[in-house]
């Protein structure tokens, strides 16, 4: 059995892991069943947000009469638009070679599974049988699956995943119609993309909002930006079951409230109704790794599993799934593993701040708790809203008071401390327009926040009983690295300056 310093499964956000022991001149076996970049890279963020840019063109175009161009509307060219989505896809192939060509690296392709706690089995790609390795330290990065609801059906009339549409059944051209099942970030993402297209949307979604982990105010917004556009959007839904007629699809939905019928007949159907843990394959029954009830593995704020010396991060280990996220915990794994100078220089994950932007149109970006979180959890919560009309730039944007398309930013505070609890934005840009929030939130003395306090190495004690804390000197460029910034999004043009400063991926 070949023995190695650390195993690396998965190569999304744990591919920051993987770099770090590479440098250090460890040996390093990275096992991939997939293409190489993960779901960010392949099938999620990336793709989309190539789609997404090219939507906002087209909505942009639009609003151009308001300021005083005239312009025809614009159209998605769909060829040029896909070979640039593809194009990004495609960069898949050379990570392989980078890892590959490193003498310290063993770069596998095939499906991981523990045999024991440090024991895995890997069922190579290609046919040729099974390799056994072992190491005192391994990192499991395995993501998430779409998952897909059972509905009489659906399997019968077929549909599409972000893994097919990213996969085989990437269209040639877009559709005339499409029902989307789920108003999430990735439902609202791909309506806006398809409309922007020409094709006929129908949101299905079973929440009472759009977004429901965003503000209710931002729900709300978006919603009306959408039935605006002429995105058909139906809430409050069952599914009931997917009939074939006609060569088309009938998506058969019940009202949750009302018990009233709908029937949406489409020519394809998408599926965005969440996502599950990538655990089925790793065995975790062989190894004392303990999981939540649906799979997520459980960790702490150190990333730790419940078995020593193994972590999880990214999607695997709980939602919500950001690729920025999944980074942020890798690198607090390499710095602890790799860089820390002590054990009072040991870094922990921390998710109060952690950014989240929908790419929808309007964009949504937030960070901390929406009011309704807030007034949940006890606090004397104050609320302060401004309109991009009420500011010289939002005039000059050709946005009025009343428009439809009047965004807004909506600040949630303690009023006993004035401390800011979170920071909501709906509008052009609202992707960047939150970061100094993020920032601010995440600067200052911050103390160890335990989390999953029954998962604790000997060292994990030993940090909490001392009680340590971090200096977040917000005039550092190191607490600039310490902090989240949405992906893919502009922040990170200045957020990574840090990083190429420091070296540090
Ligand atoms: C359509 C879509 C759009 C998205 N847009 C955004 C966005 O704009 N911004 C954002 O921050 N996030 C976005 N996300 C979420 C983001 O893609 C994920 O949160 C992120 O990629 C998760 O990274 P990860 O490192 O945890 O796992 P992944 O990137 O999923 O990597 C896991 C890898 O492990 C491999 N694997 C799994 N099991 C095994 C095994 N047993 N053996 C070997 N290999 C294995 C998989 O093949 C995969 O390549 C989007 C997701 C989707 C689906
Ligand atoms: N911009 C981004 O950062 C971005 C983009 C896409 C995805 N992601 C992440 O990926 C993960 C998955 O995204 P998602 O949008 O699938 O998940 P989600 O869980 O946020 O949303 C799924 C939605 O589907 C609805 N739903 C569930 N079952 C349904 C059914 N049978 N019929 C109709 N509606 C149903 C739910 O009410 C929910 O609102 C999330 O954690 C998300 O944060 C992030």
């Amino acid at each position: 059995m070949k023995q190695y310093d650390i195993i690396v499964v998965g190569t999304g956000g744990a591919t920051i892991v993987a770099d770090a022991a590479q440098k250090k001149g460890l040996n390093v076996a990275i096992i991939e069943k997939g293409k190489f970049g993960g779901t960010c890279l392949t099938r999620g963020c990336i793709p989309t947000k190539v789609m997404v840019t090219a939507a906002n063109a087209v909505q942009e175009v639009e609003e151009f009469k308001k300021i005083g161009i005239n312009v025809n509307s614009a159209t998605m060219d769909w060829d040029i638009v896909s070979k640039r989505t593809w194009h990004m896809i495609d960069k898949s192939a050379g990570i392989y070679d980078y890892y590959n060509a490193f003498d310290n690296v063993d770069v596998y392709r095939g499906a991981a599974s523990f045999v024991s706690d440090k024991v895995m089995d890997i069922h190579l790609n290609d046919g040729s049988g099974t390799v056994e390795i072992t190491a005192p330290t391994i990192i499991l990065g395995t993501g998430g699956y779409s998952n897909v609801p059972n509905v009489p059906g659906l399997q019968e009339a077929g549909f599409l995943t972000s893994e097919s549409l990213f996969g085989n059944k990437f269209p040639k051209q877009p559709y005339k119609s499409l029902a989307v099942l789920g108003a999430g970030p990735i439902g609202v993402e791909f309506a806006h993309v398809f409309a922007s297209a020409g094709t006929n949307v129908t949101i299905l979604q079973h929440n009472v909002r759009l977004v429901p982990k965003e503000d209710a105010d931002m729900s709300e917004h978006l919603l009306n930006n959408y039935r605006e556009r002429g995105i058909n959007v139906i809430l409050n839904q069952d599914t009931v079951e997917i009939r074939q007629e006609d060569g088309l699809k009938v998506v058969v939905t019940k009202d949750r409230t009302t018990g009233e019928v709908t029937e949406t007949k489409v020519e394809e159907i998408l599926v965005a109704a969440g996502i599950r843990p990538a655990v089925e394959e790793l065995h975790l029954e062989n190894t004392g790794i303990e999981t939540w009830p649906k799979g997520w593995i459980k960790t702490n704020e150190f990333l730790e599993t419940s078995v020593e010396g193994i972590y999880a991060l990214g999607d695997v280990n709980g939602e919500p799934a950001f690729r920025h996220r999944a980074n942020y915990e890798a690198d607090i794994i390499a710095h602890n593993l790799f860089y820390a100078t002590s054990e009072k220089d040991y870094r922990w994950a921390r998710y109060d701040t952690l950014p989240k932007v929908t790419f929808s149109y309007p964009e949504i970006g937030s960070v901390g708790l929406t009011e309704a979180e807030a007034i949940k959890a006890g606090y004397n919560v104050g609320v302060g809203k401004n309109f991009y009309s009420s500011t010289a730039k939002g005039y000059a944007m050709g946005i009025n008071p009343g428009d439809v398309n009047d965004g807004f930013v909506k600040i949630v505070v303690d009023k006993d401390t004035n401390h800011i609890l979170g920071m909501h934005v709906v509008g052009p840009q609202a992707s960047i327009l939150f970061q100094p929030y993020v920032n601010l939130m995440n600067s200052g003395i911050t103390p160890l926040t335990t989390i999953n306090e029954e998962i604790a190495s000997e060292r994990t004690k030993r940090l909490r009983e001392k009680g340590i804390s971090r200096d977040m000197d917000p005039r550092s460029v190191i607490t600039v690295g310490e902090t989240m910034s949405p992906h893919p999004s502009l922040v990170e043009v200045i957020m990574w300056t840090q990083a190429y400063y420091e070296n540090r991926w």
